[in-house]
């Protein structure tokens, strides 16, 4: 509960647009695929998903490993074996019904219209194969044939099933009140208890009503009787009163018109519920959840100084983070994505202590800063100036016996440093490095280096740090 309070505490407009975004796409899917095979595979790949979360959470190698293999085969295979469903529902909607289009509501079926053509057919002792669907989707069922948009009437039905017709073979489909597809090819049934009497054209609706919730009338040209197979029954159809009776009873439990509407809108609400819920649930794995902890170490990068000032020196160069997020993200983490930065626009001259906290530290989106090693940084900072030092030999040691150093000239005998204000204000003299009087044992010269106190200060000629010394020895007069 608290993980969930803080997680909501931390949560960014972006997230919420991006939980937003996926989940109407997600709804998107469902309202274009439902019913069909496609979505069903696509929930099984979704649950594979969540197995092989659980699996990697689980530190099961071999079994995250294989999930991942077959969620990425997956995808092809949607693709190459059930192209023709996703041609069918691409084919069939334009870009509005893709992208924000409801499912059409409902209209009602003609039922004295298929009554009429059902006689009339009969009479007329033309085969005709009609199929209503109920509340599955019956057209991943159905093959073949050539999609239609025609209103449902007597004389359309009689076209249709009309020997001249190129598309008169095969099964109509009616959905509401429009012809939707001709010419489709429907299963067979396996069953070997059907009459003697009844051919393909009875057993292709026997076929379909046994795997779907289908109402399938069949005219038979051979006999004008009519049928109708509904689940594992064929009902014979004596009369235009059985036919109407058969038609309104299945219309109504398919889907009778107010009541339909209620539970269609009900069941897209509890849809987009889903897609919200499974969204959140994802984008919590990845933000949240799995929560792993890592600590990197970065750089830190000092902005806004005042160019006249200089660092003198700082207590740390580089700090630890101890960052949290998912497995995901942290894995995929990159150097260059974490930074650590230090406003010295307000710093003083002298040392300045600075709290680091998340407003100094760059995270990609996602994760989350739980400590910085050390909490304090300080930063000195001096005003860079130059000083002229007067040069002194460092001599140690004593001369041979009678011996007296009678004069010392150094050339030169002043050299310019730079450094901070402050520690120069400390220094009156730079020193060689230590020459021994023990080896000297006349006058002469050599050349002594420099050397500086401290790395804060530095010779503004860099090349100079040398100097001659001449130095006069002399007996001792007894
Ligand atoms: N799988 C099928 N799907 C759709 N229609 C089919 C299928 N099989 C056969 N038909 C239709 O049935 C016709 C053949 O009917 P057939 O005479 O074999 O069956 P029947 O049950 O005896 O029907 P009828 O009593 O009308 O003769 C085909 O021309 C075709 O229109």
């Amino acid at each position: 509960m608290n993980t969930l309070l803080s997680l909501l505490g931390t949560l960014r407009w972006q997230d919420v647009v991006d939980v937003l975004l996926n989940s109407y796409i997600l709804f998107r899917f469902y309202v274009l695929f439902r019913g069909t095979v496609v979505l069903r595979v696509l929930a099984g790949i979704a649950l594979l998903w969540v197995f092989q979360r659980l699996a990697v959470g689980m530190g099961l190698i071999v079994t995250s490993w294989a999930m991942q293999g077959i969620i990425a085969g997956a995808a092809l295979i949607i693709i190459i074996v059930f192209r023709n469903e996703l041609r069918n529902v691409l084919q069939a909607k334009n870009l509005r019904a893709l992208l924000w289009g409801f499912p059409q509501q409902h209209v009602a079926t003609p039922v004295e219209a298929i009554i009429e053509g059902v006689y009339d057919l009969a009479r007329k002792r033309i085969g005709a194969l009609i199929v209503l669907p109920g509340r599955e989707n019956v057209h991943e069922l159905i093959q073949g044939g050539v999609q239609w948009d025609g209103k449902v009437s007597k004389e359309m039905l009689l076209s249709i099933f009309w020997n001249g017709n190129p598309v008169h073979d095969g099964a109509a489909v009616l959905e509401g009140n429009r012809v939707t597809r001709v010419g489709g090819i429907l299963p067979l049934s396996l069953r070997d208890d059907l009459p003697r009497q009844y051919g393909t054209r009875h057993r292709a609706a026997a076929g379909l009503a046994e795997q779907s919730d289908a109402l399938v009338i069949v005219v038979s040209e051979e006999r004008g009787r009519v049928v109708a197979a509904k689940n594992s029954r064929f009902i014979p159809i004596d009369d235009n009163l059985s036919l109407k009776r058969q038609l309104t009873e299945h219309l109504g439990a398919a889907r009778d018109s107010s009541k339909g509407r209620l539970h269609e809108s009900r069941k897209l609400t509890v849809a987009a519920a889903v897609c919200l819920l499974c969204m959140a649930g994802i984008w919590f794995s990845f933000a949240r959840g799995m929560e792993t902890l890592v600590s990197v170490e970065v750089p830190l990068e000092y902005l806004n100084r005042d160019p006249r000032m200089q660092i003198m020196s700082t207590s740390v160069n580089s700090v630890r983070l101890h960052l949290s997020g998912s497995n995901a993200l942290i894995s995929s983490l990159r150097p260059y994505q974490v930074k650590a930065k230090l406003d010295l626009g307000k710093a003083v001259s002298g040392v300045n202590t600075f709290t680091l906290s998340e407003e100094n530290i760059v995270l990609p989106p996602g994760l989350w800063l739980s400590r910085i090693e050390p909490p304090e940084v300080r930063v000195a900072l001096d005003m860079p100036i130059n000083k002229d030092l007067p040069v002194q030999v460092d001599w140690v040691g004593t001369l041979p016996s009678g011996l007296l150093l009678e004069s010392v000239t150094v050339t030169p005998a002043k050299i310019t440093v730079a450094g901070a204000q402050r520690t120069l204000a400390q220094i009156s003299t730079i020193y060689t490095e230590k020459v021994r009087l023990d080896d000297l044992a006349a006058s002469g010269q050599l050349t002594a280096v420099l050397t500086l106190n401290g790395a804060s200060v530095r010779l503004v000629e860099a090349g100079r740090d040398r100097v001659e010394v001449r130095y006069t020895i002399r007996r001792r007069t007894p």
